[in-house]
């Protein structure tokens, strides 16, 4: 008899074994020495839960809005590229799972299926965008998104280079040749070939992406979206001043699942810094190492409206596809639930910063 999966991780056990080593290490890895992707999931570990009792917690509602559209739970789905290597349904499974569930799913621009054939059903979906040198291309695929009825842009701000991935250099990593990066058929853009020495992906990067991304860019991308126009990839009060400044909608607090740059800190150790400097001027949402219910629960209680989970859902594409999807959130769903009620909260509303504590950390 095959053992029941009972955390998240036991969807990663099962992609360990099944998944071919090109998109396995693609998926998994991280940059460099992958410090900031185990500090990301570690991180979570510092932060301590106090719970508040004799609060009736018969009925729990996990339901709530991002951008004024309702979700039903602040757990969503982050844009990872190139779903199909880890189920032949890919994206489309992915969007029917966000779907079922009520949450919203973030298409990446380098889905490996089309920006229109994922516009299936009524779900919430945005669209993550890179900015490419053919500045026209990034025009498209906004205009695309939203004629399409994807309801935001999210422009990730922190790859202007790819991060060293020593995994992905070692097997020269390759997009498999029966897939593409479908929203670029048209443009001579949709293949990522094996590079000498060197991963496909990072080549494809330094031929076709714009290294010069700055705040002007951020500016450009507003004046073409009719839709809300998101950043991702903000670690610093700094910076998100400047976002709030540059009057976008609102902010993720991410590093790339420890992709990009390593050693940066882990998300859940900058988020309250982040939403200090915002103030509650935009809706701030995290993700990176998100895996249980308590780190989502701890992710509210220092200041995300939302939390988005990247590799979980690539496991579960690859564990059961669609339904594998809906299972994973079904499961880091009802741990959410059950955190809530054994923590005196009945609504996300209900979740405070008192209801955390970070121990040896001065408060800000
Ligand atoms: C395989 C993979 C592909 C990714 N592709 C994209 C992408 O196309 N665009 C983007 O903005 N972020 C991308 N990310 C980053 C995720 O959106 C997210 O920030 C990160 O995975 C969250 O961390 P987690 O995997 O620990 O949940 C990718 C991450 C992974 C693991
Ligand atoms: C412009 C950088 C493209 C990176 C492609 C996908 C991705 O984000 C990843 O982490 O891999």
């Amino acid at each position: 008899m095959t053992k029941p999966l009972v955390s998240l991780d036991d969807f990663e056990q099962h992609a360990l074994r099944n998944l071919d080593r090109n998109a396995l290490d693609y998926y998994r890895s991280g940059a460099q020495d992958m410090i900031t992707l185990r500090e990301n999931q570690r991180a979570f570990d510092r932060v301590f839960i106090r719970p508040r009792v004799l609060r009736d917690v018969s009925t729990v509602s996990l339901s709530t809005t991002i951008l004024g559209q309702h979700i039903a739970s602040p757990i969503c789905i982050a844009p990872t590229a190139m779903q199909r290597m880890a189920h032949p349904d890919g994206e489309l499974a992915t969007a029917r799972a966000a779907e079922r569930r009520s949450t919203c799913m973030v298409l990446s621009s380098w889905s490996t299926t089309r920006i229109e054939d994922v516009a299936v059903g009524s779900g919430v979906k945005w669209l993550q965008l890179y900015v490419y040198k053919d500045r026209e291309a990034t025009r498209r695929l906004i205009e695309r998104a939203q004629d399409s009825g994807y309801t935001a842009i999210a422009l990730t701000v922190d790859t202007p280079f790819l991060g060293r991935r020593l995994p992905d250099i070692r097997n020269r990593f390759r997009l498999p040749p029966h897939l593409t990066m479908a929203n670029f058929v048209d443009q001579g853009k949709a293949q990522v070939g094996a590079a000498d020495n060197a991963s496909g992906l990072a080549a494809y990067v330094a031929s076709q992406i714009d290294p010069t991304l700055n705040w002007s860019h951020v500016q450009w991308v507003k004046s073409v979206a009719r839709i809300p126009v998101l950043v991702k990839g903000i670690l610093t009060a700094e910076d998100a001043r400047l976002a709030v400044d540059a009057g976008v909608d609102g902010i993720i607090v991410s590093n790339h699942g420890g992709r990009q740059l390593d050693t940066v800190p882990a998300t859940i150790d900058v988020l309250e810094e982040v939403c200090r400097a915002v103030d509650g001027r935009i809706e701030v949402y995290l993700d990176g190492g998100v895996r249980r219910g308590t780190d989502v629960f701890k992710a509210l209680a220092l200041g995300a409206r939302a939390v988005f989970l990247g590799r979980p859902v690539l496991w579960a594409l690859n564990y059961n596809g669609e339904d594998g999807v809906v299972e994973m959130l079904d499961m880091i769903n009802e741990e959410l639930r059950l955190a809530m009620s054994l923590a005196g909260c009945i609504s996300v509303t209900d979740i405070t910063r008192s209801h955390v504590t970070i121990p040896n950390q001065p408060r800000l």
